[in-house]
């Protein structure tokens, strides 16, 4: 379904993104993390246009998407979330997922069924008629969740959707992406909670100082020496397993 092939990407002198590789197949949740500054953020808004490639290329559904703009990538059917959630604050809950819908529908009465059954999947069925700036932090990240989703998009890329969660926010939050992808939508996510990687992700890819280090199951991964020392420093595996 998306093949990444050696994307980079710099900033300057910096290269953020180095050569990286990906595919995601339909129906599979995958999971891309990394240290801090790895990478991870930078990949996401190259794959769905945020960004142009230096290198590289991006296909989606065996199209090429690189450097397409981020309307017209997810008008294709690929949307990506924010780690910085910004909801409209003056709107409620019911309009901020509509302005989703509107991507492929001029139709308010259209908008705004969809806008609902969206809200049901993500658990915020109750909370349609609350304004945005009064949602709690799960809450935004619900409703960023559901405004991606309104767009219909095929697959979804999820950046830290668990960050600022408490535990319990966390198993809930899990279970909803769960529920997205019964519903057809594919799924690649970046994420620190690693607990929620192991249980979503059938697959994960590591980067590390911009470079695809590794990719096999949760398991595989945490077992892989360059993965350990990438997270604990040079030496960590050999200590780890003395
Ligand atoms: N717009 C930008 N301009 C300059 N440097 C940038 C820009 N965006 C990211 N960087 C740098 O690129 C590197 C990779 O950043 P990126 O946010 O992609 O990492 P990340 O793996 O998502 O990190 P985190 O887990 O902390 O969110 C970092 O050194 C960052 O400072």
């Amino acid at each position: 379904m998306l093949e990444v092939r050696e994307v980079s990407k710099s900033f300057g002198g910096l290269k953020a993104v180095d050569r990286a590789s990906l595919d995601v197949a339909c129906g599979e949740i995958v999971g891309l993390i990394g240290p801090n500054g790895a990478g991870k953020t930078t990949l996401f808004a190259t794959i769905a246009g945020f960004h142009r490639p230096d290198a590289g290329t991006v296909s989606f559904e065996g199209k090429p998407v690189t450097g397409l703009a981020p309307h017209r990538i997810c008008a294709a059917g690929m949307v990506r979330t924010f780690q910085i959630t910004q909801p409209f604050a003056g709107i409620s809950v019911r309009e901020n997922i509509m302005v989703g819908a509107y991507l492929h529908t001029a139709d308010r009465r259209l908008a705004a069924r969809e806008a609902e059954a969206v809200a049901a999947l993500v658990g915020m069925k109750d909370q349609l008629d609350q304004r945005g700036a009064d949602l709690t932090v799960a809450g935004r990240k619900r409703l960023e969740l559901a405004r991606a989703l309104a767009t219909g998009p095929r697959l979804l890329l999820l950046d830290e959707v668990m960050a600022g969660l408490n535990p319990t926010e966390i198993v809930e939050i899990v279970g909803v992406i769960r529920n997205i992808r019964e519903a057809g939508v594919t799924i690649l996510l970046i994420e620190h909670v690693m607990q929620a990687v192991t249980s979503l992700a059938e697959r994960v890819y590591v980067l590390n100082q911009g470079r695809m280090i590794a990719e096999g199951t949760p398991a595989s991964i945490a077992d892989d020496e360059q993965v350990i020392e990438a997270y604990l420093g040079h030496g960590a595996a050999k200590v780890l397993r003395a």
